[in-house]
């Protein structure tokens, strides 16, 4: 069958910084290798590990304010006393191939996205516990102990602004956890506004 035409699908996820959501989001990349994943730019200084233009485009706050002033991003937040934003040249180029975009963003560059483009699924990563994800915290050991307190501290906030999100995924146990993921974006991967010419398609199929 000749090349059915498709849309893209923008899936946003979010979740309490140490809630497991780049541990999930590496699972769907191994799973789904045609996702773009939305590289955005942040004023945060990498860490051990984390690659520029990989990971983040990580820049001053001198030059994110530029790009903030050039309307050079789709969305963009202070989070956690650093800021964060999406380039809006990779969203629209991503939308006018139909190709789907993955997004790791906070609840305020979602509300964002969801009231500037009113499209995307919107998915909410919950930890089991306040205590829990304060543990994965300290054993991931990439942030300081203040800097722990206050992603601890926001969690709290962002938990209560999960009511903007389609779904809701509890990261107990991981492989539940992004089994719930996979069949969401297999299942919204199915929807026939993906594929609007397909009847056709089949129709025209001998
Ligand atoms: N609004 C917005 N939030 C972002 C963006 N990139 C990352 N974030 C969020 O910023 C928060 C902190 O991210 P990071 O410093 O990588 O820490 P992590 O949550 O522990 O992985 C997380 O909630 C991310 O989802 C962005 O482009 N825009
Ligand atoms: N279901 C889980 N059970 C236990 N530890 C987890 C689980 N998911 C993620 N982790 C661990 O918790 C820490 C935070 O996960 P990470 O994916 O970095 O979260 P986020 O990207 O939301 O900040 C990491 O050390 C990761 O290995």
């Amino acid at each position: 069958m000749e090349k059915i035409n498709r849309k893209g699908l923008l899936v946003i996820i979010s979740a309490p910084s140490g809630a497991g959501k780049s541990t999930l989001i590496s699972l769907l990349k191994r799973d789904f290798p045609k996702f773009e994943f939305s590289i955005s730019y942040t004023t945060r200084e990498p860490r051990v590990g984390e690659i520029h233009g990989r990971d983040y485009f990580f820049v001053s706050k001198k030059e994110f304010i530029k790009l903030k002033k050039e309307n050079f991003f789709a969305e963009w937040a202070e989070v956690h006393g650093n800021y964060y934003g999406t380039p809006k040249e990779a969203v629209l180029k991503a939308l006018k191939q139909g190709k789907d975009l993955l997004f790791d963003i906070d609840v305020q560059g979602a509300m964002q996205i969801k009231q500037n483009l009113n499209k995307g699924i919107f998915i909410f990563i919950f930890p089991p516990s306040l205590e829990e994800l304060k543990r994965r915290l300290e054993k991931r050991n990439t942030d300081s102990p203040e800097t722990i307190n206050i992603r601890l501290a926001n969690a709290k906030k962002e938990i209560q602004e999960a009511n903007i999100f389609d779904y809701w995924i509890i990261n107990d146990k991981l492989e539940a956890a992004y089994l719930q993921l996979k069949s969401i974006i297999i299942a919204e991967k199915l929807r026939p506004c993906f594929f609007p010419d397909l009847p056709k398609k089949i129709l025209e199929q001998t």
